[in-house]
């Protein structure tokens, strides 16, 4: 005998701790007994504890969270939808405007380069959204130098070379690349764009760049696997969890998927104190991948706080050999600081390392990924340690010409991460895809204008890094202040 649909006066009955009951698509869960393991904290659910939460859960877990987690039992029936009460909406004060937005945002060819991208994403995206994909830490003095830094380096052309031809393809970790940056990981992919990560996946997969998946997507690890095409390389980023056999298990479903390199961030024993986010005063849920982790969350502190509390402080470089232990993927340290660091890095039997402050949302005043590297090679290659690891280098990377003065120091390619999120939030799979092929279109050009026929014809000779490591926090950016200026479109002109 099939029961009747459950109504909104059964479901409001399971309105508390104990008893709570929630409904995702028409179904209605009993997730009492869940409360406490949920990672974002028990606080999140209790508020939509006998009611409609499908709008609150879905830009944060995949459609099979429920049916992967929760037990069958569980799982309460079919819901008469028609008599569900829908909640009362706090009106938004900037929805109308950003819908206004939305509806007067630049055509895609009229963003001609990554900072167009981040001007029509502040306009265009939800508040919590856009504070938590573009907060640095504290006063955001890194989060700017990490691109004025490029602008204190000059190149030192090189000219009378045959150029006709320009290959930028090189390889990262063994891997053949097409063009030397890939996509770094950068967490909640659904809080920019409704498909979240698999849209970066499919831009990536469009023009050959490899992916590195996040511990904190939004997406499952296995739905960025399967949305990859064919032999497209994907990286794994990891935050460690307290709980080692969770590490050990994602690790090694990560290797068996196909991951061709693990990336441990180190730089990030807490995450940083990012106030645009915190003032929005985050309530979405975590990540369904550490949904096992157990740890309740802190949620009135923004995104960050409330996604990374099962991060483990007590990491530390005596870790290295049980991660060599469980796995044969090539390992990166992922937010490498200081030239200490990496020679420690080549001791300790690593492939390779990130130099990377997070874009800068951790240590503020931590120096720029390319001013260590520029610091970084000389000695590596003094002391013959330079072919031991590879380098990479993130931060900051808004131009092709950021990519090039990064190589002749000796970096193996670049990592980026805001550009694509704003591409992706403000046009979905076609703004990535654009944003890619306008850093191939500068690459090219900039290898050409430059004297760099190939990636192996970029040097040190021909940068000149003399005035990298003189900071003034003073002056500001105005390329990317330019970003926030009235974009190309009339309608921007007068905001
Ligand atoms: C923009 C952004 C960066 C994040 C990021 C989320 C966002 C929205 N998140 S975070 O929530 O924890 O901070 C991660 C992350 O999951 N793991 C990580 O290793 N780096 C994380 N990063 C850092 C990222 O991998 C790069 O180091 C950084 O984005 C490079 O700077 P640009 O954004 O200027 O390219």
């Amino acid at each position: 005998m099939v029961n009747a649909p459950l109504t909104n006066d059964e479901i409001a009955k399971h309105n508390s701790a104990d008893s709570c009951w929630v409904v995702i698509h028409g179904k209605a869960y009993d997730v009492t007994e869940f409360l406490p393991e949920h990672p974002g904290g028990s606080k999140i659910i209790l508020k939509y504890a006998g009611k409609d939460a499908t709008e609150e859960f879905d830009p944060i877990h995949p459609p099979d969270t429920l049916e992967k987690y929760l037990d069958p039992s569980k799982h309460m029936g079919e819901v008469d939808m028609s008599t569900i009460v829908a909640e009362a909406k706090v009106a938004d004060p900037y929805e109308s405007e950003r819908q206004e937005n939305i509806k007067n945002k630049p055509t895609l060819d009229q963003c001609y380069n990554l900072l167009d991208f981040e001007a029509v994403a502040k306009r265009v995206m939800k508040k919590t959204a856009w504070a938590y994909y573009s907060s640095g830490a504290d006063d955001e003095i890194t989060l700017r130098d990490n691109h004025s830094a490029f602008h204190r380096i000059w190149f030192r052309p090189r000219v009378l070379v045959d150029v006709e031809k320009i290959d930028m393809s090189t390889t990262m970790l063994g891997t053949k690349t097409s063009i030397p940056f890939y996509v770094t990981a950068t967490a909640l992919g659904k809080l920019g764009h409704p498909e979240g990560e698999v849209i970066l996946t499919k831009g990536a997969a469009k023009h050959n760049v490899i992916q590195m998946i996040p511990t904190l997507a939004s997406c499952s690890f296995d739905e960025i696997v399967d949305a990859k095409a064919g032999d497209q390389v994907q990286w794994l980023q990891l935050y460690v969890n307290k709980n080692r056999e969770i590490t050990k298990r994602i690790v090694q479903h990560a290797e068996k998927r196909g991951c061709k390199a693990l990336f441990i961030t180190v730089d990030a024993p807490q995450l940083g104190r990012r106030e645009k986010d915190m003032r929005s005063k985050f309530d979405d849920n975590g990540s369904n991948v550490q949904s096992t982790s157990g740890e309740s969350m802190d949620r009135s502190q923004g995104a960050a706080r409330a996604i990374s509390s099962f991060i483990d402080p007590s990491l530390s470089w005596k870790d290295i050999p049980w991660f060599q232990s469980i796995t044969k993927m090539k390992i990166v340290l992922k937010g490498v600081q200081r030239v200490e660091d990496v020679v420690r890095a080549c001791e300790a039997g690593v492939d390779g390392v990130v130099l990377s402050n997070h874009g800068g949302r951790q240590l503020d005043t931590a120096p720029s990924g390319i001013e260590i590297l520029a610091a970084t090679m000389p000695i590596l290659r003094q002391r013959g340690l330079d072919k031991k690891l590879e380098i990479f280098v993130d931060g900051g990377i808004r131009r092709a010409s950021d990519i090039v003065k990064a190589l002749c120091l000796g970096a193996k390619g670049v990592g980026i991460g805001r550009p694509f999120l704003y591409a992706m939030s403000s046009y979905g799979l076609p703004g990535v895809e654009r944003a890619m092929q306008l850093l191939r279109d500068e690459m090219e050009m900039n290898m050409r204008l430059i004297g760099a026929p190939t990636v192996a014809d970029l040097d040190e000779s021909m940068v000149d890094t003399r005035a990298v490591a003189l900071h003034s926090t003073a002056i500001k950016d105005t390329l990317s202040l330019r970003a926030y200026d009235p974009l190309l479109a009339p309608a921007f002109r007068s905001k």
